[in-house]
């Protein structure tokens, strides 16, 4: 069993989009071990996303995901982390496929509705950037 991280970002919260969301993650099989609703700060943001810090969309990305609440989660199955991937669909939503949560529920390529680790060493990252060993069950 792997573990990945995601988070369903302001846009979805706003819209009240998080069920939809969260019942797409379920028939997909994944566990949920870890859930909750926070609002980032922009700092936090900032911190969130550093890999990003020199592309031109990153100041404009950390006032996205810092203007509202999001729900951040810490998922399970195996392969999660590219299963994770397949299911959000493309960064942009115009070029993800049918049946992907980007395609459904996306609204821009910056308000693109999920976020998904990429890679083992980026889950290792951020599921304790959010969430304490305690919190995973
Ligand atoms: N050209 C762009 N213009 C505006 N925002 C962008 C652009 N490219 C990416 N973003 C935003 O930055 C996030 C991180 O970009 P990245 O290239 O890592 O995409 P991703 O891996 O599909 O998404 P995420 O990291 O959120 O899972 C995207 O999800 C999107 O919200």
């Amino acid at each position: 069993m792997e573990r990945t991280f995601a988070i369903i970002k302001p846009d979805a919260v706003e819209r009240n989009v998080t069920g939809q969301v969260l019942s797409m993650i379920e028939e997909a099989g994944f566990k949920i071990v870890g859930m909750k609703k926070i609002q980032l700060t922009r700092k936090q943001a900032e911190g969130f996303y550093y890999v990003h810090a020199e592309r031109p969309f990153f100041g404009d990305l950390c006032t996205f995901m810092s203007r509202g609440p999001v729900i951040a989660l810490v998922l399970e199955k195996e392969d999660a982390i590219s299963s994770w991937r397949n299911l959000m669909g493309a960064t942009n939503p115009a070029n993800a496929a049918e049946g992907t949560i980007r395609k459904k529920l996306g609204v821009s390529i910056e308000e693109n509705t999920v976020h998904g680790s990429d890679a083992p060493e980026t889950a290792a990252y951020e599921i304790p950037y959010f969430f304490s060993a305690l919190e995973l069950v």
